[in-house]
């Protein structure tokens, strides 16, 4: 199939390569990186006290067990129900936990880090085969910029749709190294099946039954987006990647071995600083997931920072419904007191409004919002 069209008239101006930028020249960061005061990482207060960036409750991030909820499914197991409820009052509280004991082969993952090093160290003419044109997402370079004006992310990305397969650009799949297109859909098929039972599970945790989710979903999508954010001798005046909420349903992160700290969730009006366990996988509810649930779970807004000394690679997998499903609120989540926030939308539709607009925290939920009349009224 086709790329996304590229949207006409669209004048981007000149992107820097930021693996480039660093290797070439790593005290500069051309003034397109550097962010206004107000979108800076770390805000400080005129007596230079730290207003955010704080670690305190790093440690209760949630973390669930998955062979607890696998290998224990019998639905009168206490085992199983009791890590039900950790993973409801993640989703719930949260939007956001840590998976161990996941299932995906701890070799497959070392496989994909390295694969996915080895392509982003290659020369750039070699990579510009494969290049990320203004306006579409798939492809080698940086994503969702739509003006000259815009602030760049420091990170440069390698984004591909997996599933369905007609949403796939062959052309734009890495030939080198020689096995990343193969570990590529190896990792993506044992993703996908930890999406398929996460979302039965987390159905079963919203009282629905285990199939719901598969049903409503259709055919999921299902894309890809290896992020490298190379070191950044001012990390303090950018932005690894710009705020953001996720619009999957659920999303996968897997952040390479020895990789700095760089991802954070906005938590309780605090940026918070996710430090991951090892071979744990992150987890994060999509804008997909807030509106089926009518807002009771939410799409979490989250960045990622730049890190002085060390270069951070995430693999991250995006897991949606098919962009031919009309989706709304369900009906089990709507009543007097919860009245509904979301008017039905098509997912394609959903999906095409938020990959042309640049990341802005919830802002790509608008969409779907209903607006509620002031109570003035
Ligand atoms: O690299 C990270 O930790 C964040 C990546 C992310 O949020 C995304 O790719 O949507
Ligand atoms: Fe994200």
């Amino acid at each position: 199939m086709a790329p996304v069209p590229i949207i006409s008239s669209l004048k981007v101006g000149h992107i820097d390569d930021v693996i480039e930028l660093r290797k070439t020249k790593p005290g500069t960061i051309p003034q397109r990186f550097v962010r206004d005061i107000t979108e800076r990482p770390t805000i400080t207060t005129p007596n230079n006290k730290s207003l955010i960036i704080t670690n305190h409750h790093h440690h209760h991030m949630p973390i669930i067990d998955f062979s607890k909820l696998s290998k224990h499914n019998t639905h009168d197991d206490e085992i199983f129900l009791h890590e039900l409820l950790n993973l409801a009052t993640a989703c719930e509280n949260w939007g956001f936990f840590q998976v161990v004991n996941h299932d995906i082969d701890l070799n497959l993952m070392e496989r994909i880090e390295k694969m996915s090093n080895e392509f982003f160290m290659l020369p750039l003419e070699e990579k510009q085969k494969y290049p990320m044109l203004p306006g579409t997402v798939q492809g080698y370079g940086q994503a969702f910029v739509f003006s000259e004006e815009q602030k760049l992310d420091w990170c440069n990305m390698l984004a591909l749709a997996i599933q369905p397969q007609h949403a796939r650009n062959p052309n734009l799949w890495p030939k080198k190294p020689e096995k990343l297109s193969e570990t590529l859909e190896e990792y993506s098929r044992e993703v996908r099946k930890l999406c398929e039972n996460l979302l039965k599970y987390i159905g079963l945790g919203l009282g629905l039954k285990e199939d719901e989710f598969k049903k409503m979903f259709g055919e999921a999508v299902q894309a890809i987006r290896v992020n490298y954010y190379p070191a950044c001798s001012r990390p303090d005046l950018v932005m690894g990647l710009s705020p953001h909420s996720d619009g999957s349903a659920l999303t996968v992160l897997q952040q390479a071995k020895g990789s700095p700290v760089g991802l954070q969730i906005l938590k309780d009006g605090l940026w918070m600083p996710v430090h991951t366990l090892p071979n744990a996988l992150v987890i994060n509810i999509g804008d997909t997931i807030e509106v089926v649930t009518n807002g009771k779970y939410k799409s979490a807004e989250h960045r990622a920072v730049a890190n002085e000394n060390k270069d951070r690679l995430s693999i991250v997998t995006f897991y949606a419904p098919s962009y031919e499903v009309e989706l709304g609120p369900m009906p089990e989540f709507i009543d007097e007191n919860h009245p509904c926030k979301f008017r039905r939308y098509n997912h394609g539709d959903y999906s095409k409004h938020y990959i042309t607009n640049r990341l802005q925290g919830k802002k790509a939920l608008e969409f779907a919002k209903i607006q509620t009349k002031n109570a003035s009224f």
